[in-house]
């Protein structure tokens, strides 16, 4: 089958991943409530498309944080892309580049963030888990010394969730045996050697609060963006700790289950933010007019997460640029049937909820 959308991808995907793997890359936390919300919560809303506007002209082009890309569209962290291909986020990064896009980089990533760095001219930024403020701060030092442009911190994983059908496949145990160091890409690479695996896995999440952020600051100068906020009252305080991004995000249904789809979440957090920092939003996009949709909410990009590991797994970079491609595609063909022919015509009129 030649792949035409992205589901063609994860219908590939599928068939070339061990079941561990599958479940890992695809499964949410517990019922799954929040994972099947994210894809149903766009059908729900409704668009309103306008005629008659010269769309001669269509245009994708966008920048984020006042770095240019041609597209909305950026990928999101996920963990370990060793374990879809052999060139990992190296391959990943690549097709992201190619595509015109870019890539936040996961802090659990199966290649270490300089040699994922060299493997890009592109944007990139570095996403942290604080394990302990000791390696987070070597970290920042790396990702600033290695070019990383921002510094995404993730604020939904005190703990990580209950996974059951990782539980049920042993996960842990497949992944240590087939894809030894496929989370632990960073740890190759030490400063002075002191990043300490008993120090990380010592994992204080669950002590980190908005001091953190305060303390962050105090540590680099690169633009701090939070992933993770589902609501205008933790919005409203990223603002107040001068955060330069908010990625509405419930981390792809693999967290907390039974919230709010973050489609859902974005109006209340754009009234709050939008006039103070960027917004961004991930979770179940698989259409260009999901992305539509979360622009016309105001979102300046969206994060795709699991379709570009299917994308890695399929045929690496290649795979990554061209779901890319497909979903700029998609976009595109929405804007224009939808009266838009550039991003900054794109506005909430165009949204009906049902
Ligand atoms: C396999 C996998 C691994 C992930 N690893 C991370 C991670 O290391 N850090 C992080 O902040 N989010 C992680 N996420 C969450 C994604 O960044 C993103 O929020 C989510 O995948 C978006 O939903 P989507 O997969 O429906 O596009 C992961 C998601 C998946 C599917
Ligand atoms: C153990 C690494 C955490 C990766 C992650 O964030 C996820 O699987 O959702």
């Amino acid at each position: 089958m030649q792949p035409i959308n992205v589901h063609d991808y994860e219908v590939l995907a599928q068939t070339q991943l061990a079941r561990p793997i599958w479940d890992y890359y695809q499964g949410g936390s517990e019922d799954e409530i929040s994972l099947r919300t994210n894809r149903t919560a766009f059908a729900q809303l409704r668009l309103r498309p306008r005629v008659l506007v010269d769309v001669s002209n269509s245009n994708l082009k966008t920048s984020v944080l006042n770095t240019e890309i041609d597209m909305p569209i950026l990928v999101a962290p996920t963990a370990a892309h060793s374990m879809a291909h052999s060139d990992g986020e190296c391959a990943t990064i690549r097709g992201a580049d190619a595509a015109g896009s870019g890539m936040i980089v996961s802090n659990d990533a199966s290649f270490s963030m300089e040699e994922i760095a060299r493997a890009s001219q592109g944007l990139r930024w570095y996403q942290l888990y604080i394990h302990t403020l000791n390696e987070a701060q070597q970290l920042i030092k790396r990702a600033e010394a290695a070019g990383y442009q921002a510094i995404v911190l993730t604020v939904d994983t005190p703990l990580l969730s209950n996974r059951e059908r990782d539980k049920r496949n042993a996960m842990g145990n497949f992944q240590k045996k087939y894809y030894p160091g496929a989370f632990s890409g960073n740890a190759r690479h030490t400063i002075n050697g002191s990043l300490d695996n008993s120090e990380r896995a010592a994992y204080a999440g669950h002590t980190l609060t908005w001091d953190t952020i305060a303390w962050m600051r105090t540590h680099t100068s690169l633009p701090i963006i939070l992933k993770g906020i589902l609501t205008a009252e933790d919005a409203t305080l990223a603002v107040q700790h001068q955060v330069a991004g908010i990625v509405v995000s419930n981390h792809g249904g693999r967290q907390l289950d039974g919230t709010i789809a973050p489609i859902e979440a974005l109006p209340e957090i754009v009234a709050v933010a939008a006039q103070h920092c960027e917004i961004y939003l991930d979770g179940g996009i698989r259409r260009g007019t999901d992305i539509l949709k979360a622009l016309a909410l105001g979102a300046q990009a969206v994060l795709i997460g699991r379709p570009i590991l299917w994308g890695l797994t399929v045929q690496g970079s290649e795979g990554v640029r061209h779901i890319l491609e497909i979903l700029q595609k998609e976009l595109q063909s929405a804007m224009i049937l939808a009266g838009c022919p550039s991003i900054k015509q794109i506005s909430r009129s165009l949204i009906q909820w049902t």
